[in-house]
C-alpha cells in the first residue's frame, strides 16, 4: 500500500476514533482532578455522563468529600479531588468504549470464487476486451438496435449466448471461462434476464465496464416487434 496514503489513513483513524480520544482525555485529566462542573451549566438530573456522578451537589458516588470552589472570569467551578479513590475506580470501571473494542464480529461470508485458468484471469479479461475485433459478435451490426426477450431466448450456443442484464442484451460467449464465479453460475444468465441473479451475487460489480465490448444491443420492453429495427 501507498505508504503516504497509509500513514493519512492511520492518523486520521488517531484523530478520529472516540476510543483514543475518551483514552487520552482520561490519561490527562485523571492526575490529580476526577471531574470539573460548571455551575448552571446543567440543571441537577440532567447530567448525560454516567460516570461522572452529580457535581451539582458537590459529592461524589464514592463518597469524596475534597472540593474546592474556583473561578476563572465569569466562570465559577467546583475542583473535587478523587486522588484517594482513584485505585479502586481505575481497578473496578471500565469504559464503555472498552467493550466495543472487544466486541465479536460476525464471521465474513465464505467466498464462491472459482480459481481461474491459466490465461484466463481478469487481467487476461481486459487484455483481450482491448484487442478482439468483435467480442460481441455482431457482424458490423449496430450495438444500438433494439432486442425482443424472444430473441434472447434463441441464441444458447457456443459462440452466442446471450442474457439481458438492466436493460442491455450482452453476448455472455466470450466471459465464460473468465468469469471469477466459474462458467456453471454464467450459464444460468443465457437465454433469459439476469439482472436478479447478478445483483443477488455481487451488486458491486461494474457489468457496463467488464461487458462493455459484448454489448448486442437494447431490450425492447415494449413486446418487441419491432427488433429489426436500427435505433442510432
Ligand atoms: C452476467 C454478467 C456477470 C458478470 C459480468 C459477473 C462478474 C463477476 C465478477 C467480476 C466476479 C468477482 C467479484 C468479486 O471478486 O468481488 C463474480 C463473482 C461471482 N459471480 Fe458473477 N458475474 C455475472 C453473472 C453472474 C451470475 C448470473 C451469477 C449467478 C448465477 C454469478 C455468480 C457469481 C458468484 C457466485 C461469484 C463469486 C462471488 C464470491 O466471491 O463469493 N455471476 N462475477
Amino acid at each position: 500500500m501507498n505508504l503516504g496514503l497509509a500513514s493519512t489513513l492511520y492518523s486520521m483513524r488517531l484523530v478520529s476514533s472516540p476510543v483514543d480520544q475518551v483514552g487520552f482525555e482520561t490519561k490527562k485529566l485523571a492526575t490529580d482532578i476526577d471531574s470539573i462542573s460548571i455551575k448552571g451549566a446543567l440543571p441537577s438530573g440532567t447530567d448525560s455522563n454516567p460516570n461522572s456522578g452529580d457535581m451539582s451537589k458537590g459529592t461524589l458516588p464514592n463518597g469524596s468529600s475534597s472540593k474546592k470552589h474556583e473561578s476563572v472570569g465569569s466562570l465559577s467551578f467546583t475542583v473535587v479531588d478523587t486522588s484517594s479513590s482513584r485505585q479502586s475506580k481505575e481497578s473496578g470501571k471500565r469504559l464503555p468504549s472498552e467493550n466495543v473494542k472487544t466486541a465479536v464480529k460476525p464471521a465474513p461470508r465464505p467466498r464462491a470464487k472459482v480459481p481461474f485458468e491459466k490465461g484466463y484471469s481478469q487481467m487476461d479479461w481486459l487484455k483481450l476486451t482491448r484487442t478482439h475485433p468483435d467480442l460481441a459478435g455482431l457482424n458490423g451490426q449496430s450495438n444500438k438496435r433494439l432486442i425482443s426477450l424472444s430473441e434472447v431466448k434463441q441464441h444458447q450456443k457456443e459462440g452466442s449466448m446471450w442474457t439481458v442484464l438492466k436493460g442491455r442484451v450482452y453476448n455472455l460467449y466470450p466471459y465464460m471461462r473468465f468469469h471469477p464465479g466459474g462458467v456453471d453460475k454464467l450459464k444460468k444468465a443465457v437465454g433469459k434476464d439476469c439482472t436478479s441473479l447478478f445483483n443477488k451475487n455481487h451488486a458491486w460489480v461494474n457489468e457496463e465496464f467488464l461487458l462493455e465490448k459484448c454489448l448486442v444491443g437494447i431490450l425492447d420492453e415494449s413486446g418487441g416487434q419491432q427488433h429489426a429495427n436500427e435505433k442510432k
